[in-house]
């Protein structure tokens, strides 16, 4: 099979598809690999590490899109690359369609095969390629929350961990899933004071066993999120339920009653965010206020350390991506009901049903499952 992978073209997204080691296990089971040139230079991944691991350098994103049989990337792809997509060829990477309805239509008239990283399931019922990023965006919200508490940043001028003879400033987690627990493990690393809100009440067991009662855990419910919130300094918002657009759990009153200069750093803006007063920011403009409230909404936090984030994201998606292009992808998935999972879109069929009940009715879309899709169209 033909891999190819462009470079990422989303604003400061410095991740890559591959990395030069992915690289090489794929030459190693006989495939083909195209590299755009430049893909992974700013993170220290250089042509010449893509040529020793096997890969050919392409000088066009148009020109991999036009002959790789799979596109391999981080990030969604941008419009203009929809475009470039094709019936037959597979697409391997990040989605997010629920709250995206431009990407879902053009991906759904592009013909092509899309498998979502986010959606793919594991044993454990978790989302094994999702959490690496979601261990990098959880620990990165901690620090991001903190500097913008810094009075020049907008905040109110809280040092989280506080000093000797001052209470340190409070964290509230809202999610206590991956991106939760490395939040939890940083804020508590620095000395905060945390609380972290979770509906189910075994992840709150496990968080409790896991901080060993050094953390508070809450039951979320509306009131008691109003209640956590309005006291907190540094609101994070780590929720999800898979596929679909995130709840809206805080909205404008709620952030109205929170305390001048806080800030919340909502990671789940990525699909489309828990807070109402959120909307998606960028790397290079990343903060926001309303009602004297700091927003963070990077929805591609992990670009931000794009070389740790590249290594973490190829360890989980190489085994897959193997069975993808040793098996061909039919086969693939319907060998493994985890990678079926992944599949949102398949021949301008949206197979991926949170996707549905999110942009249905404004699409006009069509829902086949997953495997009914692979077999008959
Ligand atoms: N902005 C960014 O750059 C990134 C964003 N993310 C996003 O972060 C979000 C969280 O991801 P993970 O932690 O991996 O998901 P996860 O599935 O591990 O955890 C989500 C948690 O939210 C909880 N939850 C659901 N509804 C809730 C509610 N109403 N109140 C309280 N808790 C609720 C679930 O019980 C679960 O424990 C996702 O949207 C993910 O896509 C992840 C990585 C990077
Ligand atoms: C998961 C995600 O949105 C990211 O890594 O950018
Ligand atoms: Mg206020």
């Amino acid at each position: 099979m033909l891999i190819g992978v462009p470079k990422e073209i989303k604003n400061h997204e410095y991740r890559v598809g591959l990395t030069p080691a992915a690289v090489k296990e794929f030459v190693q089971h006989s495939h083909q690999v195209w590299v755009e040139t430049q893909a992974g230079h700013s993170i220290g991944f250089t042509d010449e590490h893509y040529i020793e691991a096997g890969a050919e350098i392409i000088d066009s994103a148009a020109k991999i899109f036009a002959k790789a049989d799979m596109i391999v990337k981080v990030k969604e792809p941008q419009a203009n690359e929809c475009k470039m997509l094709r019936p037959g060829q597979t697409l391997y990477t990040y989605l997010h369609l629920a709250p995206d309805p431009i990407q879902t239509q053009l991906l759904v008239e592009s013909g092509a095969t899309c498998i979502a990283y986010e959606t793919v399931t594991d044993n454990r019922n978790t989302l094994p390629l999702l959490a690496p990023m979601s261990e990098v965006a959880g620990r990165m919200s901690v620090q991001a929350g903190a500097h913008y508490l810094e009075k020049a940043q907008g905040g109110s001028g809280t040092l989280l961990g506080g000093v000797p003879g001052v209470a340190p400033g409070k964290v509230v987690v809202i999610g206590g899933g991956v991106v939760g627990l490395n939040a939890a493990k940083m804020a508590m690393g620095i000395g905060a004071d945390v609380t972290i809100l979770d509906r189910s009440l075994n992840r709150l067991r496990e968080l409790d066993d896991i901080f060993e009662g050094r953390l508070a855990t809450v039951f979320s419910t509306a009131e008691s999120i109003e209640y956590y919130t309005s006291r907190a300094d540094l609101v994070i918002g780590a929720v999800l339920v898979p596929g679909a657009a995130a709840p809206k759990l805080l909205n404008r009153e709620h952030i109205k009653k929170m305390k001048p200069g806080s800030v919340v750093v909502d990671v789940a803006i990525d699909q489309g965010g828990c807070f109402e007063t959120s909307r998606a920011t960028t790397h290079q403009d990343p903060v926001y206020i309303i009602d004297d409230v700091v927003h963070y909404c990077v929805a591609n936090m992990p670009g931000g350390v794009a070389r740790t984030s590249t290594m973490a994201l190829n360890n989980a998606t190489l085994p897959f991506g193997l069975a993808l292009a040793n098996k061909g992808p039919k086969q693939a998935m319907l060998d493994d009901p985890h990678l079926l999972n992944g599949l949102n879109v398949h021949q301008g069929k949206v197979t991926y049903k949170a996707v549905v009940d999110a942009l249905g009715k404004e699409l006009n879309l069509e829902y086949m499952d997953a495997k009914t899709a692979l077999e008959t169209l």
